[in-house]
């Protein structure tokens, strides 16, 4: 399939809104002992790279890997958990690190999976948003952009597993 890449949010925009979206997490937990950030894999590697770096406090990282997308376009509303957390979150703060919220079927499947290990709190950052695609609910607390219902890679986003090493945003557009 033929398609070209059109930048959407340039690398310098995203480096300003992560240093922002850290700087309110440093503020909202600054009285925390410490937090846990879970980072989705694979397409949140980027964000949370360079978000942990922007939260000056005492900070965790662990992965789960779920999956939901596969290679395609398409939503697919099964989502399963292939790889669990290493750390014990309970009475823990934690906060889910996300690249992107689409259907919202993957956050609320680990919203409510790492609910039930009763953290001292749940919150859910996300870098990008496409509130119209959305199907269900979900709590978002942090985001960095809402963005129309367009397909996007870069910044550690994929398309069939190709482009998530661009340092900007980009847009897919079919030829
Ligand atoms: O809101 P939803 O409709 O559930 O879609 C969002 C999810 O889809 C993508 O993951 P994907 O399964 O492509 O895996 P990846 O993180 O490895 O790219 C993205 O990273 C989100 O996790
Ligand atoms: O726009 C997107 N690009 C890549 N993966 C995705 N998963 C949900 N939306 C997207």
């Amino acid at each position: 399939m033929n398609y070209r890449i059109e930048e959407l949010i340039p690398a310098s925009a995203l480096a300003e809104k992560v240093r922002e979206m850290g700087a309110k997490i440093e503020k909202d937990y600054r009285d925390a002992d410490e937090i846990i950030l879970v980072g989705l894999l694979r397409g949140s590697t980027v964000f949370l790279a360079d978000l942990a770096r922007e939260i000056d406090l005492d900070a965790k990282i662990d992965f789960m890997v779920v999956s939901s997308y596969g290679n395609s376009m398409n939503s697919s509303r099964e989502v399963k958990v292939k790889k669990d957390l290493e750390e014990d979150i309970k009475d823990k703060h934690v906060i889910i690190v996300e690249d992107i919220i689409d259907t919202g079927y993957t956050l609320e499947k680990v919203r409510e999976y790492l609910l039930l290990r009763e953290p001292a709190s749940l919150k859910i950052c996300t870098l990008l948003d496409k509130p119209e695609r959305r199907e269900v609910n979900v709590p978002v607390d942090y985001v960095g952009f809402s963005i129309p219902d367009v397909f996007v890679i870069g910044y550690g986003i994929d398309y069939a597993q190709r482009h998530r090493n661009l340092p900007y945003v980009g847009k897919v557009i079919m030829e």
